[in-house]
């Protein structure tokens, strides 16, 4: 079983809840050089995994704290190249998921990125603009590393695909909790905490939601139905407003709340 997997796999048997926050790289005061310290704070508060963004120009499933984030990264500078270079630097134990749209990977060269991944803290992959039928072109490489492909399952799938997607997914299951961007809306209808019962009842991998939480009650409604949840733009506005505190008491009062 891959890392990634085995992990959460264990946090669910134990009955923690997952947490996985997202950052983008490269979004600090510092640019990269701030990304281990950031990625330390968040291992420290008890993260279960960190989501890293890669910025691109063109972020198709991104609301506007994220896509604010990602031009911050990139008037820094913040290539793939540099990114993958720092990650091959920073000492940190918590498994890292790199968020990316296909095209940095594709010019980067999918064999090289994968390989140049191998001896990171790098554990799973997000690919949002990749379609499972197109997978392959990752997987080929992937399936020989110890890199899991995250499958995403928005509101709009039906149950047969769903049941294809977590058949084939490896990590965790991605949740998409809204038809929309991220970090914009939260009026959840009731369709998502249906479709993760039958997700939880129908996988082996640990089911997450994400979109849209940046609250206890709203993660304690989904943990109802899940494994546990992920939270972007409120840790990404947070941690560039400098309000590292906030965030503290949110994470801490939330995994307290994802305990069963
Ligand atoms: O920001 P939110 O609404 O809390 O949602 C998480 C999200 O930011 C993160 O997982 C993410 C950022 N960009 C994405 C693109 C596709 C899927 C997921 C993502």
């Amino acid at each position: 079983m891959k890392t990634l997997t085995k992990h959460l796999n264990t946090l669910k048997e134990e009955n923690a809840g997952i947490f996985v926050p997202y950052i983008m790289a490269g979004d600090h005061a510092l640019g990269l050089d701030g990304l281990e310290e950031t990625l330390l704070y968040l291992e420290e508060l008890g993260a279960s995994a960190i989501e890293v963004g890669i910025p691109f120009s063109d972020p198709v499933a991104d609301g506007p704290v994220i896509q604010e984030a990602a031009i911050r990264a990139l008037e820094n500078e913040t290539s793939l190249k540099a990114i993958i270079a720092q990650l091959q630097t920073i000492k940190v134990k918590t498994p890292l998921i790199l968020m990316t749209y296909f095209n940095p990977v594709f010019v980067y060269g999918v064999e090289k990125f994968v390989a140049d991944l191998e001896h990171t803290a790098v554990k799973g992959l997000i690919v949002p603009d990749v379609p499972f039928e197109h997978s392959e072109m990752i997987t080929r490489f992937t399936k020989d590393s110890d890199l899991s492909l995250i499958p995403l399952v928005s509101l709009t799938t039906d149950k047969e695909r769903m049941k294809m997607l977590v058949n084939h997914g490896e990590g965790f299951v991605y949740t998409v909790a809204i038809n929309g961007v991220t970090g914009t809306k939260s009026d959840y209808s009731d369709k998502i905490f249906e479709n993760l019962s039958f997700l939880t009842e129908n996988s082996t991998l640990p089911v997450l939601a994400g979109f849209g939480i940046s609250s206890i009650e709203q993660a304690q409604a989904f943990r109802k139905h899940c494994d546990g949840v992920i939270v972007g733009s409120y840790i990404v506005d947070g941690l560039n407003k400098g309000k590292k505190t906030e965030i503290s008491d949110f994470v801490r009062k939330l995994l307290v709340s994802l305990k069963k």
